[in-house]
């Protein structure tokens, strides 16, 4: 039976340099929507993706994705993961990288042409990426997490250091990827993104302090906005 979750989690605990940084989360991610990641800087958002990617080492509990284990074989052509640094090799140029990358994914030979289109990098296709500005090389990474057209794609911190109408067109891109029915797991530390979410996970200090829609969010703690929804549920624990 296809399982409607993207990402299902129970227990989830892992530790990093002696100190326990996600203490046992529970979360459930729909599959087709945006889901975004938000909580400040340290609070265990990059070590969320990495299980949820398979590529960190967890302590307790189970992470199981698009139905099977985090980190399985299977998984591999199925998730696209952008980390904060570029992944992509900068003396190549974009097309370089992307027919690289696509050919090791055994992708389409028309893909890299696709995802250059997707992220609005036609123009650059021959420009070496080391010569890319940062919002560009940025760009380079997401193009080649396109790459084969994955159903899960975990973003971290994708919008940071670009410019508004750089982030718009990204949100864009994400909505039309989820109206395709892509599965996007997307951190930030910016709250004023996420009312472009359709799910919203708020996070603080390795524990999730909500799960829910951006609406829903807003009028259980009766605000305005998400940071003072944020400030009000940290309140509402202490
Ligand atoms: N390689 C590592 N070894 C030990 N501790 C680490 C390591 N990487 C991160 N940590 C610690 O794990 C905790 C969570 O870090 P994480 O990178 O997941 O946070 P984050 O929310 O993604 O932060 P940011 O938004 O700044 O990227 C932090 O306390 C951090 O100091």
């Amino acid at each position: 039976m296809m399982n409607s979750s993207a990402v299902l989690a129970a227990g989830l605990t892992v530790e990093r340099g002696g100190h326990t940084v996600l203490h046992g989360l529970d979360l459930d991610i729909p599959r087709g929507a945006i889901t975004g990641l938000l909580g400040p800087s340290g609070c265990g958002k990059t070590t969320l993706l990495r299980s949820i990617v398979g590529v960190q080492r967890i302590a307790a509990g189970r992470v199981e994705v698009l139905g099977v284990p985090a980190g399985s074989a299977a998984l591999r052509d199925k998730v696209g993961y952008v980390t904060q640094a570029p992944s992509v090799y900068g003396d190549l140029s974009v097309t370089e990288n992307l027919v690289y990358f696509a050919a090791v994914l055994g992708a389409p030979r028309q893909d890299p042409a696709r995802v250059i289109a997707q992220v609005g990098l036609g123009g650059h296709e021959h420009d070496t990426v080391d010569r890319l500005s940062g919002g560009q090389r940025a760009r380079v990474s997401l193009a080649a997490a396109l790459l084969g057209h994955p159903e899960l794609l975990v973003l971290d911190e994708p919008t940071v250091g670009l410019d508004p109408v750089l982030r718009q067109d990204l949100w864009r891109l994400f909505r039309g990827l989820a109206d395709d029915g892509a599965t996007l797991l997307v951190s930030s530390h910016v709250m004023d993104e996420a009312t472009r979410c359709d799910k919203l996970l708020l996070m603080r200090d390795g524990r999730l302090l909500a799960h829910d829609t951006p609406e829903a969010l807003l009028s259980t703690t009766g605000t305005a906005d998400i940071d003072s929804a944020f400030l009000s549920l940290v309140e509402a624990g202490r």
